[in-house]
């Protein structure tokens, strides 16, 4: 459904350019949960706004449905790390969810009922009234995970969403995006740097290797489907999929000192 074919991305600067993304492919398919992991500067948030239509590339192909992104697709919704940034602090819960149905013409009264259902669908259907600074961080990012849900997207976007939040709000956030993903059969795409998170989230990790940027590794995540936060991070095959994941970072930040390119 998504292909990003030998995508290039080139930040132009004082000095000529800067080389982020050197050669990316991948395919991802309708409903697939996929995480990308790195190091940091690996150019995962360039990627992101890449296929979000929201940075221009360089080369490549980058495709939803065999249509070249050119803009932000109308059915794509990205949740970024900032929360705090990214919810008007004037507007209501109510009205921050409802935000981009507005802007896509969605009728009141369906707005309203959309943003009801995603706030319940979140576990924050008594927090519609409150504004967003009377909310907690892990709440903050809930209502913005509910904007996008009530957006219906096909595919949601998701950079670093749980950085900012504690571990125990974390690991329920965690939980929430499966559910959803689950309950709403849509495709995301997850960048974290946490490798366990990638691992207990996905059901496949892109690693990527150090800026500038090529596909290192791309694991299958064959834990069972249902995830549990205490059952599930014990399996012996957790155990040895984020020693996986782990070593293939610490060789993405080895080859990275030394200027070797990465074998894939
Ligand atoms: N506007 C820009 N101009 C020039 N270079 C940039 C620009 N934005 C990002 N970069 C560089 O591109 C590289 C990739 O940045 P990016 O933010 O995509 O990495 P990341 O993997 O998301 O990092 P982190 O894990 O630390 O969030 C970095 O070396 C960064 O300094």
């Amino acid at each position: 459904m998504l292909q990003v074919a030998g995508l290039r991305k080139i930040y132009p600067t004082a000095t000529g350019g800067f080389e982020a993304i050197r050669n990316l492919t991948f395919d991802v398919p309708a409903g697939q949960l996929a995480c990308i992991v790195g190091p940091s500067g690996a150019g995962k948030t360039t990627l992101l706004k890449c296929i979000a239509g929201l940075l221009p590339r360089t080369e490549g192909v980058l495709e939803l449905h065999g249509k070249d992104i050119t803009g932000p697709p109308k059915t794509m919704a990205v949740v970024f790390q900032e929360y705090g940034r990214s919810l008007f602090p004037w507007m209501t819960v109510e009205r921050n969810v409802e935000l981009p149905l507005k802007a896509a013409g969605v009728p009141k009264a369906e707005r309203r009922a959309r943003a009801a259902e995603a706030l319940e669908q979140v576990d924050l259907a008594d927090a519609g009234g409150k504004y967003p600074w009377q909310l907690s961080g892990g709440m903050q990012q809930r209502v913005a995970i509910a904007r996008a849900v009530a957006y219906r997207p096909e595919v949601l976007l998701m950079d670093e969403p749980f950085a900012a939040v504690d571990a125990q709000t974390r690991a329920d956030l965690e939980d929430l995006v499966r559910r959803i993903w689950k309950e709403l059969g849509i495709t995301i795409l997850f960048v974290t740097h946490d490798i366990d998170e990638s691992v207990y989230l996905g059901e496949r990790v892109i690693v990527l290797s150090a800026a500038p940027t090529v596909v290192q590794d791309d694991i299958l995540v064959d834990l069972p489907a249902d995830r549990d936060q205490l059952r599930t991070r014990s399996l012996p095959r957790f155990a040895e999929l984020r020693t996986h994941v782990f070593e293939e970072i610490q060789r993405a930040k080895a080859e990275a000192k030394t200027g070797a390119i990465p074998a894939r």
